[in-house]
């Protein structure tokens, strides 16, 4: 398997093979971190970006965070990233932005490429162009926001219109709709680490269809919940 280099970071607002400007570091430059830069194109498993960034990889694939405004899609990808709480006032996306992390999963080294996306209703035709190249969804409702719950439903309305069908999904805050499940807390760190690692395992399984390996994504959440000592059912 060659091995490839991580893009350091990127942004843009149209769509992710447009490769226009961002419009979201506007709205939340005190924000912006420093692993967020600008460049043009998409990172594919087939088509690797040339990179400035030191760390290598073996596949890439695209993760998008979605759900409400103010369900901390920001403040876990910041967790998972720099495993920091992004505390302070609340400073919503705009458009939308993303971060890369390169996870060694089972000694592949698989980089995601994480698409914060804004909540707010207003950014939804920007954020609808990045669906369709999604390998993973993170769908986010806060749980102590019933709206943000109720809201569920639209969102896998919308996700089934705009995404690919065998797109992986996970349910962050929640235990219905028959999707993986786990509660995250971007502010104590509780599961951002396995959030995203579940995803990166099923999508390196996905990507090399090894059939000795046998991967299901709720089993390996609860496992690993379990060797956690999470009490939760
Ligand atoms: N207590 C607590 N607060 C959180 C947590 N995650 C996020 N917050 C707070 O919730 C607010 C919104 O978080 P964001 O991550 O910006 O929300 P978002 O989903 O990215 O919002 P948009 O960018 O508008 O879509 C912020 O004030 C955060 O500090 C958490 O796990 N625990």
């Amino acid at each position: 398997m060659s091995r490839k280099k991580a893009a350091k970071g990127k942004a843009s607002t149209s769509s992710p093979s447009a490769g226009s400007p961002t419009g979201k570091g506007a709205g939340r430059t005190a924000r912006s971190s420093p692993g967020i830069v600008q460049m043009n194109g998409v990172v594919h498993p087939s088509r690797p970006s040339v990179s400035n960034s030191s760390e290598f990889y073996d596949i890439a694939f695209k993760v998008m965070l979605v759900g409400d405004s103010g369900v901390g899609k920001t403040c876990l990808l910041v967790r998972f990233k720099d495993g920091a709480f992004l505390a302070g006032s609340f400073i919503s996306t705009v458009g939308i932005d993303f971060r890369n992390k390169v996870l060694n999963i089972d000694g592949v080294n698989v980089k995601l490429q994480i698409w914060d996306t804004a909540g707010q209703e207003r950014f939804r035709s920007v954020t609808h162009a990045y669906y369709r190249d999604a390998h993973a969804l993170l769908l986010l409702y806060d749980v102590t926001n019933r709206t943000s719950f109720d809201n569920i439903k639209a969102w896998l309305t919308e996700i089934h219109g705009y995404a690919q069908q065998d797109v992986v999904l996970m349910l962050l805050g929640n235990k219905e709709f028959g999707v993986p499940f786990m509660e995250t807390s971007a502010r104590s760190g509780l599961n951002a680490e396995l959030a995203f690692t579940a995803v990166a395992k099923e999508l390196k399984h996905r990507s090399i269809k090894d059939p000795s390996e046998k991967f299901k994504l709720q089993e390996y959440v609860n496992t690993e919940m379990k060797d956690a000592g999470c009490c939760r059912s």
